[in-house]
C-alpha cells in the first residue's frame, strides 16, 4: 500500500502542488488525471524521489509505503526504486542490447549468475509479450525496436526487479494507436500483481484502466486534488461541477 498525506511540491520556492493526499490500494490501478500543469508528474516524481535530482525542487508532507515513511523504509534511492519503479512517457531504453537493458538493473541488485539472469530476462519478456518478437535478437540494440516495443521493454526492465509499485507517467501517449493499445492491454493484465499509479490525459483510457481515480486541478497557479474515488462512481455520480465539466470534456 502506498499513501501520501499533504504532499506538497515546489520549484525554486513556488508551490505547484499542495496537500495531495491519496491512498493506492495494493494490486489496484489508480488513475491520476487533470489538465496540463496541475502537478501530476511532480506528484509521481516525488513518490520515486526523482525530485531529489531536479534542481530547485523540494517536497514536504508524508509518503508511506506499507505504513512506514519511505525515507525510513528506504534510506537509499536505489532500494526505494527496487520497490517503486517508474515508466516514462517517452520510452527510455539504454543505448545497449535488449539483454543488457534487462540485466543491468538485475546486476545492480546483486544477481550475477548467467543462467538466472537468462531465466529472468525470458520470463519478463514473456510477461510483456515481447519474447516471440525479440528472442532471436537479444544482443541487438534496444534502440532498433519500435516505440511500442521499446516501451514494453522498459516495462519489462522495471518489473525484472520485482517492484510492488509502478508509477507510469503517460506511458502510451508517445505511441502510435496500435502500440498504445498493446501497452494499455499489458497494463490492464498487470492488475492484481502490482500497485499501479498511472498519469494519463486520455480520460477514456483512465476510465477503462483504473479502479480508483484522482482528479487534479489548478487553482491560483497551484495544483491540488479536487476529487477521488472509485472510477465508475466518480464518472457517473460526481457532485463537483468542475469535475463533471472536465470528465464530460466541457472543461480542461
Ligand atoms: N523542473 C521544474 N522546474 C520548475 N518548474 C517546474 C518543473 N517541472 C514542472 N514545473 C512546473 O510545475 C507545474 C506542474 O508541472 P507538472 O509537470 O507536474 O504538471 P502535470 O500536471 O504533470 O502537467 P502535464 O500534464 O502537462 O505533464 C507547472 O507549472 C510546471 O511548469
Amino acid at each position: 500500500m502506498i499513501t501520501t498525506e499533504n504532499l506538497c511540491v515546489s520549484y525554486n520556492g513556488r508551490t505547484v502542488l499542495r496537500d495531495a493526499t491519496i491512498e493506492a490500494k495494493p494490486g489496484s490501478i489508480l488513475g491520476l488525471v487533470g489538465p496540463s500543469g496541475c502537478g501530476k508528474s511532480s506528484f509521481l516524481a516525488a513518490l520515486n524521489r526523482l525530485t531529489e535530482i531536479i534542481p530547485g525542487a523540494s517536497v514536504s508532507g508524508r509518503i508511506q509505503f506499507d505504513g512506514q515513511d519511505i525515507d525510513t523504509a528506504f534510506p537509499s534511492s536505489v532500494e526505494l526504486r527496487r520497490h517503486i519503479g517508474m515508466i516514462f512517457q517517452k520510452p527510455n531504453p539504454f543505448a545497449m542490447s535488449i539483454r543488457r537493458n534487462l540485466e543491468l538493473p538485475l546486476r545492480e541488485h546483486g544477481i550475477h549468475d548467467r543462467q538466472h539472469l537468462g531465466q529472468i530476462c525470458e520470463s519478463v519478456l514473456r510477461d510483456v509479450g515481447l519474447w516471440d518478437e525479440v528472442s532471436t535478437r537479444l544482443d541487438q540494440s534496444a534502440l532498433n525496436l519500435s516505440g511500442g516495443q521499446q516501451q514494453r521493454l522498459c516495462i519489462a526492465r522495471a518489473i525484472a526487479i520485482k517492484p510492488q509499485v509502478l508509477l507510469m507517467d503517460e506511458p502510451c501517449s508517445s505511441l502510435d494507436p496500435m502500440s498504445a493499445e498493446r501497452v494499455e492491454q499489458l497494463i490492464d493484465s498487470m492488475r492484481g500483481q502490482y500497485t499501479i499509479l498511472i498519469v494519463t490525459h486520455n480520460l477514456a483510457q483512465a476510465r477503462r484502466l483504473s479502479d480508483q481515480i484522482t482528479i487534479f486541478w489548478t487553482e491560483d497557479g497551484v495544483g491540488r486534488i479536487i476529487e477521488q474515488g472509485d472510477t465508475e462512481t466518480v464518472f457517473n455520480e460526481t457532485s463537483n461541477a468542475i469535475v463533471d465539466s472536465y470528465l464530460t470534456g466541457r472543461k480542461g
